[in-house]
């Protein structure tokens, strides 16, 4: 398998391109200029692209992504209606969804054999936005709003259209701020981390009344912090077993492992990482984490151990300024 890891960073509006090494480094394979701050990333489902969200003009702009090495083109671009927070596809690859934190709205771009093209569908009132997360199913978008402590739940319709379910949303205590979203892969529990509580929900897909509940509340943080919470992201192995969150003030990864079903999480440890840590990822073995440092200006790689799911830092490297997302690619 050949891995690349792409981090963006929007101070000095670059995007760097690594290849992944079966022993745990990295070596630098280029370095793009992006015209703009790019923030969020996800590559498409087949592969081809990577998507990046762009400001002070908000759009989406597609790289094609080199099979061999993983460097990236410029493709296209499409305008999206609100600053890009978090970027997300659905599985067939024909929709793009944009969440926008300022705005207040959630976003559908259509894809034309991997182009973004029009803007399908816009849906306001959310405030706070932070994330758009497709069910396994492809069925469900889940979009966090997190000044009005809910997530909610939208059917994906087949030209692209969102309709809100019924019921429309879940609700999480107050104050907690929901903002990112991984689901494992049995299809059946989402996680999703609260970013000013600090803490993070298991929620249960459907239960056989088709009800969705909160069946698990974790706090992220050791038990003697008293500093302002700021969790940040989220991301679980490809096997289910381990999940990890990050905060920014204590700039910390958290380590859970994950029972078997995906219902339960145990706390394992706390890995402190770079200064800020604003986006994390895992590679596609899940043999490897890596974690971007807002303040930092640099990611280190940690390699995932044993059987409580424990980082050991194998190494750090210097990328652009502010760096605040990874993306991880296999093929
Ligand atoms: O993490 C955060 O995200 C929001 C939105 O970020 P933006 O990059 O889309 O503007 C930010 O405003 C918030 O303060 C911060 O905690």
């Amino acid at each position: 398998m050949k891995q690349t890891v792409y981090t963006a960073s929007p101070e000095s509006q670059q995007i760097h391109v690594w290849r992944l090494n079966s022993e745990g480094t990295l070596t630098l394979v280029q370095v793009v200029d992006v015209p703009g701050q790019v923030q969020p990333m996800v590559v498409s489902p087949d592969k081809r692209y990577l998507y990046v969200g762009v400001r002070p003009e908000f759009r989406v702009i597609a790289y094609r992504i080199a099979p061999d090495d993983g460097a990236l083109t410029f493709t296209a671009e499409a305008p999206l209606p609100g600053s890009p927070t978090h970027i997300s596809t659905d599985h067939s690859g024909r929709f793009l969804f944009s969440a926008s934190y300022n705005a207040g709205s959630v976003s559908v771009t259509r894809l034309e054999d991997g182009i973004p093209t029009e803007i399908v569908d816009v849906v306001e009132g959310l405030e706070g936005c932070h994330s758009a997360n497709i069910s396994p199913d492809n069925r469900t978008l889940w979009v966090p709003a997190l000044k009005q402590d809910r997530i909610c739940l939208f059917t994906l319709a087949d030209d692209g259209n969102l309709t809100a379910q019924n019921p429309a949303e879940v609700t999480t205590v107050e104050g907690a701020g929901p903002r990112h979203m991984v689901f494992h892969p049995n299809a059946r529990f989402g996680y999703c981390v609260n970013e000013l509580n600090s803490s993070v929900d298991v929620w249960q897909l459907s239960d056989v009344h088709g009800k969705i509940e909160c069946v698990q509340t974790l706090d992220i943080m050791p038990p003697d912090f008293t500093d302002t919470r700021w969790a940040a992201d989220i991301h679980i192995t490809p096997d289910g077993r381990h999940l990890y969150t990050c905060d920014r003030t204590a700039s910390l990864l958290t380590v859970f492992s994950v029972s078997e079903d995906g219902s339960v999480l145990s706390l394992e440890g706390f890995q402190p990482t770079e200064t800020q840590p604003r986006g994390f990822n895992i590679d596609k073995s899940g043999k490897y984490l890596i974690a971007a440092g807002q303040k930092s200006h640099h990611i280190a790689l940690y390699e995932i151990t044993g059987e409580q799911g424990l980082l050991i830092e194998k190494a750090r490297y210097a990328v652009g300024q502010g760096p605040m997302w990874v993306v991880v690619n296999a093929f």
